[in-house]
């Protein structure tokens, strides 16, 4: 099934515009600062993998089956009841098709494709932003200093005005693979490799911000600016906001349930917000787009970044999600087409360049 057949919430408002409002969208210019290297795997690439890895072995693999599967309900669209449904998509559909460095090559080089080349989405459609700020937590596979330069290899095959690359660290790593990680982002970037940030992602319900701080501030002192997931469900611990925030990252994920106390500080500090309508809605985050706290930052003129976040889950597109704003209620915002570009403008403004 196509993505546009797909009755999704960024489908739904993109086809309500006219084709000039669609154009509009499509050609202003845009950063993509808040995308999933593996999340945005291009569903046609993922199949690929599946059926060379079946054709190379003689026999079926007792997993294929679960890929299959996976991958089927991955094409239909996803059906979360909320975000805990979401993680668990990734180690057995997934992971288990980027496992080697050639797979790891072809994805990430389909992902770069999928943002910054023309023609993607329709034939006469420019690309979907003119810079992409891609973000992957480094696996074993089979080290993690293989897998980041692997995925830099491709990334810097674009200008460094296209493409650069934000190391992520998951919340459920342990201790010393987080140093591991943050070592590793520091010494690519010391090497001149187009590293040019840390992200802190994975599962909100797990880890204790407290404890990342230190490795946090580390990265940070080394030239890497911090985006840092935040308050994505409505039971995140006040103490992972606190410890988050004493970083004074540069840009927050998501950031749906902060308090107004910590809204506020980020106001202060002018710390972006990469808001992520689609992803939000489908992981029932947010139950609409008024309740949205987008709002909140619109009505503030507080800067924001709009971006998919992970394309082959939500089964989104850039300018679906610039959509969102643009669309008539109750499919949009009904924002004016210069208060869009401004949102745009916003984008180009929070990049790690
Ligand atoms: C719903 N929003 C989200 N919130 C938190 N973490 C997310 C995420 N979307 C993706 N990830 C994180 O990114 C990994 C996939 O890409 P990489 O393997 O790193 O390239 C997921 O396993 C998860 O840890």
């Amino acid at each position: 099934m196509s993505v546009a057949a797909l009755q999704l919430p960024a489908n739904l408002a993109l086809s309500s515009l006219s084709a000039p409002r669609q154009d509009f969208i499509r050609s202003l210019p845009k950063a993509e600062l808040h995308a999933h290297l593996n999340g945005c795997i291009p569903l046609r690439c993922l199949q690929e993998l599946y059926r060379e890895r079946a054709a190379s072995s003689t026999s079926p693999l007792p997993e294929d089956d679960v890929i299959k599967k996976g991958l089927d309900l991955l094409e239909r669209g996803a059906m979360l009841n909320d975000i805990n449904d979401f993680f668990v998509i990734f180690p057995k559909t997934i992971y288990a098709l980027t496992s080697n460095i050639p797979a790891i090559s072809r994805a990430t080089s389909a992902v770069l494709e999928s943002f910054l080349s023309p023609g993607v989405t329709a034939p006469e459609d420019p690309p979907q932003c003119a810079y992409l700020e891609l973000r992957t937590t480094p696996r074993r596979t089979p080290t993690r200093r293989e897998y980041l330069c692997a995925v830099l290899d491709e990334v810097e095959k674009y200008a460094a005005s296209q493409a650069a690359l934000i190391v992520s660290v998951d919340r459920r790593m342990a201790m010393e693979d987080l140093d591991e990680c943050v070592d590793l982002a520091i010494v690519l970037k010391q090497e001149g490799r187009r590293v040019v940030g840390l992200d802190v992602c994975g599962d909100p319900s797990q880890g204790d911000m407290a404890t990342f701080a230190p490795a946090l501030n580390r990265a940070k002192a080394s030239g890497l600016a911090l985006t840092l997931h935040i308050a994505e469900i409505p039971e995140y611990p006040t103490s992972d906001v606190a410890a988050l925030l004493s970083t004074r990252p540069a840009r927050l994920g998501h950031a749906t349930f902060l308090d107004p106390e910590a809204q506020e500080l980020v106001r202060r500090d002018k710390t972006v917000i990469e808001i992520c309508l689609s992803s939000n809605l489908l992981c029932n985050s947010t139950t609409s787009l008024d309740a949205h706290h987008i709002q909140y930052y619109l009505e503030h003129d507080h800067p924001i970044a709009i971006s998919t976040d992970d394309t082959l889950v939500f089964r989104n597109t850039l300018a679906g999600e610039y959509a969102l704003l643009l669309a008539q209620p109750p499919l949009g915002l009904g924002l004016s087409e210069a208060e869009v570009a401004r949102v745009a403008a916003m984008s180009m403004d929070a990049r790690f360049l």
